[in-house]
């Protein structure tokens, strides 16, 4: 079985320990490298992997996923240029830092070492994560495939060239605060019209679930599907005209491209 070393047990990380457990991969198969010790012994605790330092997780590994915060990135690439790993004994390094290329790596790991950049999204934790894959400078196709059967295992996956990967950062990656946030506000104004907190829960979470089901199963656009809820001069229109007035898309608009433009500043750093 492949064996993973996963450097940093932050939210992301945890996500995808979960995930892959959920999934039946077995916890002697996963090692951990954490940095905090009190975070590490709860990893230990709660998923009963073994947690050890940055170079015997990686040395005992074939695959490395990097999880840690892009400004932590460049210490764990000097880190790992230091221990034992060899592309020929068939080991590759995932990389899970938004805005963190590829050739941030490359040039301080043995010479061809493969890397694969992902982003993901924590809804991996529930096994229906969504993550984008690019392979780097040297990760052949069977790396990437490699890396896209680990994640699909945890979610759907597509393929993007690297030079997507903000975007899709902006997209995806974040994309579930998105959704948060909507839930957070459209619970604040059901309690607001009267109605229990509890089955104000459970209101907006169907109503999302059962939108996305029919968005994924039926084949029509978001649009489509808005106007079949939407009747004439009835109350669907009469909410839309206030979200539409309040700017909610051009809201979004801005708001991805923000989100995009710190995913490549976050990389731009030190370079
Ligand atoms: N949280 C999310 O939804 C997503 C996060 N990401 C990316 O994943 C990375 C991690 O994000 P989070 O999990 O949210 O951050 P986090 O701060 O929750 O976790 C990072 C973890 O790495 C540990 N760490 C730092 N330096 C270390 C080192 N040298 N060795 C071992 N452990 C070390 C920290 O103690 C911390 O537990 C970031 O680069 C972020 O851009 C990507 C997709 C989604
Ligand atoms: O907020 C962030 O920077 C990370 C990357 C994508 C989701 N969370």
């Amino acid at each position: 079985m492949t064996r993973i070393a996963l450097i940093g047990g932050g939210r992301i990380g945890e996500a995808l320990l979960a995930g892959l457990l959920d999934a039946g991969r077995a916890a002697k198969d996963l090692v951990v490298a954490e940095a905090v010790p009190a975070r590490a012994a709860e990893l230990e605790e709660l998923f009963g992997v073994r947690v050890t330092t940055v170079a015997d997780a990686a040395e005992g590994a074939d695959i490395i996923v990097v999880a840690v915060k892009p400004a932590d990135v460049d210490a764990v690439i000097n880190e790992l240029a230091t221990v034992d790993i060899d592309a020929e004994r068939e080991q590759l390094i995932v990389t899970m830092a938004a805005g963190i290329p590829t050739s941030r790596f490359e040039p301080k790991l043995p010479a061809g070492f493969p890397v694969v950049r992902v982003m993901p999204n924590t809804p991996m934790l529930v096994g229906e994560g969504m993550t984008a894959v690019a392979p780097g400078r040297y990760a052949k196709e069977s790396h990437v495939e490699l890396v896209r059967e680990l994640l699909t295992s945890v979610g759907k996956v597509v393929t993007v060239t690297e030079s997507q990967m903000d975007a899709v950062t902006a997209v995806s990656g974040s994309g579930p605060a998105y959704f948060f946030l909507v839930v957070e506000a459209m619970m604040e104004a059901a309690v607001g019209l009267g109605i229990t907190h509890r089955t104000a829960k459970t209101l907006i979470v169907q109503t999302m679930i059962g939108s996305a089901a029919m968005l994924e199963r039926s084949g029509d656009s978001a649009y489509e599907l808005r106007a079949a809820v939407t009747s004439p001069a009835g109350t669907t229109a009469a909410a839309v005209r206030v979200l539409e007035e309040k700017g909610l898309r051009s809201a979004f608009i801005e708001a991805l491209r923000a989100s995009r433009d710190r995913s490549a500043e976050q990389g731009a750093v030190n370079e």
